[in-house]
């Protein structure tokens, strides 16, 4: 079986972060393995509290992974501090691994900062150039590239900016857009659109994790980069079409729909 893993914060809701992505690791076919940054105390409504982990422990982690078991690809979530930042981003220099997803992860849907204000420029110098791909929404590339983006015109400028931060490629979700949740994929030599029909529900709790982690999966498996994207596409799709109505706030979507679909378990 491949493997993927994944390196971010804690979602005590278990909707978002590493639960997330461990779900969306095994609903897409890999075995998920986990490196956490970060506990948030958080539900569907609010963050209420962080704790960053240790460096020495999160140092110990990676490579407690890396030294043992093979590793097809990473996803990359919360990073919190700019000492968690250049942690991980060192002990990835180390271990050089082939696929780098990165989530840049800086604010919650209620609006909590999860990467601190002075952690920005240690992902832009440390983290985003060892990155084989990575996956802003428009609030974390206006930061990123420091303009703002309005548009779908926009987002093709600031997808531009974006591969000179050193990233390989990227994916520029439009999901913050008003209109249909576009994104934007780019490779440094072409723009593709991946459509999207944007759904009407409040459920959209760690839309953006879950995303991210199936597009690792997917280069887990085998997949170019650009199938990779495409099939995560697909598949958060149905997952926020099928959202479980869980919490007062923002519900999370159902990472395995389609497998309880099958297995006549809903
Ligand atoms: N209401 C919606 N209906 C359909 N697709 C959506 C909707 N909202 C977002 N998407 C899609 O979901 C994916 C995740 O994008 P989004 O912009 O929500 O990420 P995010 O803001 O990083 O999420 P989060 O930070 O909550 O994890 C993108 O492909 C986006 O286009
Ligand atoms: C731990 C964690 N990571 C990422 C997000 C972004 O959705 C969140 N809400 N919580």
């Amino acid at each position: 079986m491949k493997t993927a893993l994944t390196i971010a914060g804690s979602d005590s809701g278990g909707g978002a972060g590493i639960q997330a992505d461990l779900k969306a690791f095994s609903a897409n076919g890999v075995f998920g393995m986990s490196v956490i940054t970060a506990v948030t105390a958080q539900n569907t409504q609010e963050v209420r509290s962080v704790q960053n982990i240790d460096n020495r422990i999160i140092r110990e982690q990676i490579e407690a992974v890396f030294d043992d078991i093979p590793v097809d690809a990473v996803k990359i979530g919360m990073l919190s501090s700019p000492a968690t930042v250049e942690t991980v981003a060192q002990a990835l220099k180390k271990y050089q691994p082939n696929q780098i997803v990165l989530d840049p992860v800086m604010v919650s849907k209620g609006g909590h900062h999860l990467l601190q204000d002075e952690a920005i420029q240690s992902l832009i110098e440390h983290m985003i150039p060892l990155s084989t791909m990575i996956t802003p929404n428009i609030p974390e590339a206006e930061v990123l590239v420091k303009r703002k983006i309005d548009t779908e015109e926009d987002m093709l400028t600031a997808s531009k900016a974006l591969l000179e931060l050193g990233a390989k490629m990227i994916l520029l979700k439009g999901g913050h857009l008003q209109g249909n949740p576009n994104d934007l994929f780019y490779d440094g030599q072409y723009f593709h659109w991946l459509h999207g029909e944007r759904i009407e529900t409040k459920n959209t709790h760690g839309t953006g994790c879950t995303l991210s982690s199936a597009i690792a999966a997917n280069l887990a498996k085998g997949h170019s980069m650009f199938e990779a994207v495409k099939l995560a596409k697909q598949y958060i799709s149905i997952a926020i079409k099928h959202s479980l109505d869980l919490g007062h706030g923002h519900g999370p979507t159902h990472h395995f729909y389609e497998l309880y679909e099958k297995a006549n378990l809903k």
